[in-house]
């Protein structure tokens, strides 16, 4: 037998050219403090759905989808949102002139825009924000060396006065057009060093100490550093590095908030945001879903979820996640993925047979446990196999939770049995409907709807009606210490009345029916019957398993009369032999 521990690296040089590429160097923190340090509550959020995911849209919103997700965003309770780049289009200038004029924007949100650091842009960035009752002007310009060199062409030096020039510019501006709220806590200011990350950390801390100076921060007159993965190119543990480090080195730290901007690139940037956090990060900015330049701006979403299943308060709503993703999904034009965390489609979905059978338990273990303690269910603490939320907190059911295919196991079918029809099958039953089903998605393929279930159901255990079918009991009476039973049924089409006496009316059945000169020789196994009491009728099912001729056969009857129901049971068996 091959060893597999021993078995050699079969694996071949990728003919790709992977030499071409550098790997990033982090800079060197060898007494970092983050890794053990934990998220204990909601950072502040930024949302820039308006800004950095309107940019990378196929379709830019139209204003009347902008203030859709505006109006999301306000309700699902972002307090900060990035409203726009007003000076790049008409289109942007008049969305931001729409929500001053029209007084849209509630007491406690601060919207913001972002201009580049040049003075016509910021003139007309100021100008549009004239009348607000508060806002931030969001100045960037790149720090990292390649784009000093290929983009700007300009010296470390130059460089950092883009980024001051911009700043005396923006308060100039501001004090010309905007007086009544600059000077108050109502104008705020954010200066973003763009591509940190592959900027040289004492160089974009530098760019930010030089637009303090001129900005000032001090109690009540805060300053935002934004510090951008522009491009993520690096492991997680590396942004939160350089966030330890900057603020580490920044003065004025109790004036400055330190603020994340991470896109994800390498599909690492909410660890990074969670890492940052941990290395003292007091603000993210990102979008619903994930939306922004390339492979988008960390996922808000997924952010706050990720708090709010450690017990952390997200600070925003998503108790209704299929409207936000459907409004996001109308305003972008663009799908949430089927498997994105929190919200799409199958992300509460077991099909597989062993997460389905866990999950099962899971669910009647909870409700077990809240019926012990006297609570709803709704309230006990959530512990439940392979969903790390109670997928009902973000407005999601459980009759999706467990979907049947091929690969499904008896758990699913007996789940979807008891959810939808009250069916609590024994579990040897469930083992060979299970086999059935089975049967059924092998020869069809694909997935097995709860309907179809419910039909094969039928049709295997309830609607069979040859060679044996009830027609009518005439008595069940005590005769000593036996029941005597006498039934009419029909035998292969044929109507025959029957007589028998056991220890009760299943079992004076049973013999009645082995009088018959068929030799169907049943003999009774397992025997379980339960009522139907939550499908709102008074119905009860009956289960047996018999042995028919040799071969141990399930049968299940459905009646409003126990006796009846457990009759009909044992016909169904025996049909089905
Ligand atoms: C990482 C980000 O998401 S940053 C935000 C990016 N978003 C956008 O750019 C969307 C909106 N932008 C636009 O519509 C346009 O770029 C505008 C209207 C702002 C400007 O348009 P234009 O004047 O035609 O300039 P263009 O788009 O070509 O920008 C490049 C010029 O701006 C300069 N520039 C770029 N960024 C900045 C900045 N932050 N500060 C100062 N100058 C800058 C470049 O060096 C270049 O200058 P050059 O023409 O002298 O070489
Ligand atoms: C403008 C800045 C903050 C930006 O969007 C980025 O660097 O990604
Ligand atoms: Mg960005």
């Amino acid at each position: 037998m091959t060893n597999l521990s021993n078995t050699a690296n079969q694996q071949a040089t990728s003919p790709m050219p992977f030499g071409r590429y550098t790997p990033f160097v982090p800079v060197d923190v060898p007494d970092r403090t983050w890794p053990t340090k934990k998220v204990e509550k909601a950072p502040r959020w930024l949302s820039t759905d308006l800004r950095d995911g309107n940019q990378a849209l196929i379709d830019p919103m139209t204003p009347a989808r902008k203030l859709t997700m505006f109006e999301l965003l306000v309700k699902m309770g972002y307090k900060e949102i990035e409203v726009g780049f007003p000076s790049a289009s008409q289109t942007d200038f008049d969305f931001v002139r729409k929500l001053i004029e029209e007084d849209r924007i509630p007491d406690d949100v601060q919207i913001s825009v972002l201009t580049q650091a040049r003075e016509d842009l910021i003139e007309r960035t100021v100008d549009s924000l004239v009348g607000a009752p508060r806002a931030t002007v969001h100045l960037y310009n790149a720090t990292a060396p390649m784009f000093q060199r290929v983009v700007f062409g300009v010296t470390p030096d130059e460089c950092r006065n883009i980024a001051v020039r911009g700043t005396e510019m923006v308060m100039k501006y501001a004090e010309e057009r905007l007086g009544a709220i600059v000077g108050t806590e109502d104008f705020g200011y954010q200066y973003s060093p763009e591509i940190f990350t592959q900027s040289d950390t004492d160089f974009a801390l530098s760019v930010c100490e030089a637009v303090s100076d001129v900005w000032q921060p001090e109690a009540g007159r805060e300053i935002i550093l934004n510090l951008p993965a522009t491009v993520e190119m690096s492991t997680p543990n590396t942004y939160a590095d350089q966030i330890e480090y900057f603020a580490r080195g920044l003065t004025r730290r109790e004036h400055s908030a330190i603020s994340l901007h991470p896109h994800n690139d390498r599909g690492t940037a909410v660890a990074a945001t969670e890492l940052a956090l941990m290395a003292g990060a007091d603000r993210v900015e990102g979008c619903l879903f994930g939306h922004g330049e390339r492979t988008g701006n960390v996922d808000l979403v997924t952010l706050g979820m990720n708090l709010f299943s450690q017990g952390i308060d997200p600070q925003v709503d998503f108790s209704d996640i299929d409207e936000v993703r459907r409004t996001v999904e109308y305003c972008t034009g663009l799908p949430v993925h089927p498997r994105h965390p929190y919200a799409g489609d199958l992300v509460y979905t077991a099909f597989s047979g062993s997460h389905q059978d866990a999950i099962k338990k899971g669910l009647e273990d909870l409700e077990k446990r809240a019926a012990d303690q006297g609570i709803d269910v709704r309230d006990i603490d959530w512990e439940a196999p392979y969903l790390p939320i109670d997928p009902k907190d973000v407005g999601r059911t459980y009759e999706a939770v467990i979907r049947v295919n091929s690969q499904s196991g008896k758990g699913g079918v007996a789940y979807v049995l008891k959810t939808e029809h009250k069916l609590d099958l024994p579990r040897r039953a469930q083992i060979e409907f299970s086999r059935v089903v089975q049967q059924h998605t092998d020869a069809e393929g694909g997935e097995i709807t709860p309907e179809q279930i419910w039909a094969v159901f039928r049709a295997e255990y309830l609607d069979r009606e040859a060679p044996l079918r009830l027609n009518s009991i005439h008595t069940s009476s005590a005769t000593g210490q036996k029941d005597a039973l006498d039934v009419n049924v029909y035998v292969d089409g044929v109507a025959q009345a029957l007589h028998g006496e056991g220890n009760g009316p299943l079992s004076a059945f049973i013999a009645a029916i082995n009088e018959l000169p068929h030799d169907f020789d049943i003999r009774l196994l397992d025997y379980a019957e339960h009522t139907l009491a939550a499908s709102g009728d008074s119905l009860a099912a009956a289960y047996v398993e018999l042995v028919v001729r040799g071969t141990t056969y399930w049968g299940v009857g459905i009646d409003a009369n126990i006796v009846t129901a457990s009759l009909k049971a044992v016909v169904s068996a025996v049909n089905r032999a």
